[in-house]
């Protein structure tokens, strides 16, 4: 049974530059509850424009030209993304639906204390939240994303990428959100640290139920984790199917050939993908290569990783 929780009807967005640039064309899509639905394509074909439409996160000179984005709310009904403002579009982002986005620009504040910064998100939208609550759940947050709560005090410049990418993920599920878009999470960081992270979201997934959009230009990463991944190219999503049909019968040239710019796919490795048995809603998120791999919390949160660029937008 798969139940919608997000989807886009029709969506293209523009830049209104000269010349225009027309960034996402007529994309259609459902992400279904507790689905993982990765957004493949190489650089410059709009995924992130995609994702900033999808959380109204658009700044000119971009324009949502036409389409619609719906959230179907667990409780309550549609929601119509476009018509949201004030409090309402910033209650979505963080109660309804979170991102993790690659960027400097936004990460997390270097001048007050992780603890601040989580107490922060929950004293802005659960004001009803006592302080001892308040710190309870701060505690909970970093232990579900691996890291120790006595790290609740340090400061950004504290703490690895890695760890930093976590706090970042902790903060996006602070509120249990029914959707976490994360736009190349991981890229910044070194592989080990990154396998660790994804195993985590992977498990947080199964343990609450939410569905993520997961973009990246990391295709293998994507056949690995997804449950169904769309093809973008040049703003058009030519491609959507499970994970394991797009690498077992892929059925657009431009899909082929994506495949075909990872050797380590058509290789003797080539066989990680996910079954369709473990794919889907009640899927057990573990991808069969993944063996190699130790278990949850695996990614040794302290190690020397490379600073990780990411960050959560938005501001509690
Ligand atoms: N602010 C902007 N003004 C004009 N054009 C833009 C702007 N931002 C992005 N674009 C263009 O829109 C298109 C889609 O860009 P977008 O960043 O969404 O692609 P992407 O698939 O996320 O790429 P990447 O993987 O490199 O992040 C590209 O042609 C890009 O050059």
């Amino acid at each position: 049974m798969t139940v919608p929780v997000l989807s886009a009807k029709g969506v293209s967005i523009e830049y209104r530059t000269t010349p225009v640039v027309r960034a996402v064309r007529d994309v259609s899509l459902t992400l279904h509850r507790g689905e993982i639905l990765g957004l493949a394509g190489e650089s410059g074909c709009g995924k992130t424009t995609f994702a900033y439409g999808l959380t109204r996160l658009l700044k000119s000179p971009a324009v949502l030209t036409s389409g619609e984005v719906l959230f179907h709310d667990r409780v309550g009904g549609d929601v119509d993304v476009a018509a949201l403002d004030g409090e309402a579009l910033r209650a979505f982002r963080w109660d309804k639906v979170s991102m993790v986005f690659q960027g400097a620009m936004n990460s997390l504040n270097p001048v007050i204390t992780v603890r601040a910064q989580i107490d922060d998100v929950l004293t802005t939208h659960r004001p009803g939240m006592s302080r001892a609550e308040r710190a309870g759940r701060a505690a909970e947050l970093l232990g579900l994303v691996g890291v120790d709560p006595a790290r609740l005090d340090s400061y950004a410049h504290q703490l690895s990428g890695g760890m930093r990418q976590r706090v970042m993920i902790a903060m996006a599920l602070a509120l249990n959100p029914q959707v976490m878009i994360m736009d190349e999470p991981t890229t910044a960081l070194d592989v080990v640290v990154q396998r660790g992270i994804l195993r985590e979201i992977m498990r947080l997934r199964e343990q609450f139920g939410f569905a993520v959009v997961f973009i990246t230009h990391d295709l293998p990463l994507l056949l690995e984790i997804s449950d169904r991944i769309a093809v973008m190219l040049e703003g058009e999503i030519v491609e959507l199917d499970t994970a394991e049909n797009i690498y077992e019968r892929p059925q657009h040239a431009y899909t082929r050939r994506l495949l075909e710019s990872f050797p380590s796919l058509v290789g003797e490795r080539g066989g990680f993908v996910r079954s369709g048995a473990a794919a889907g809603e009640s899927g057990t998120g573990h991808a069969p290569g993944s063996d190699a791999d130790a278990g949850p919390g695996a990614a040794p949160a302290d190690s020397a990783d490379s600073a990780a660029d990411t960050t959560i937008e938005g501001t509690a």
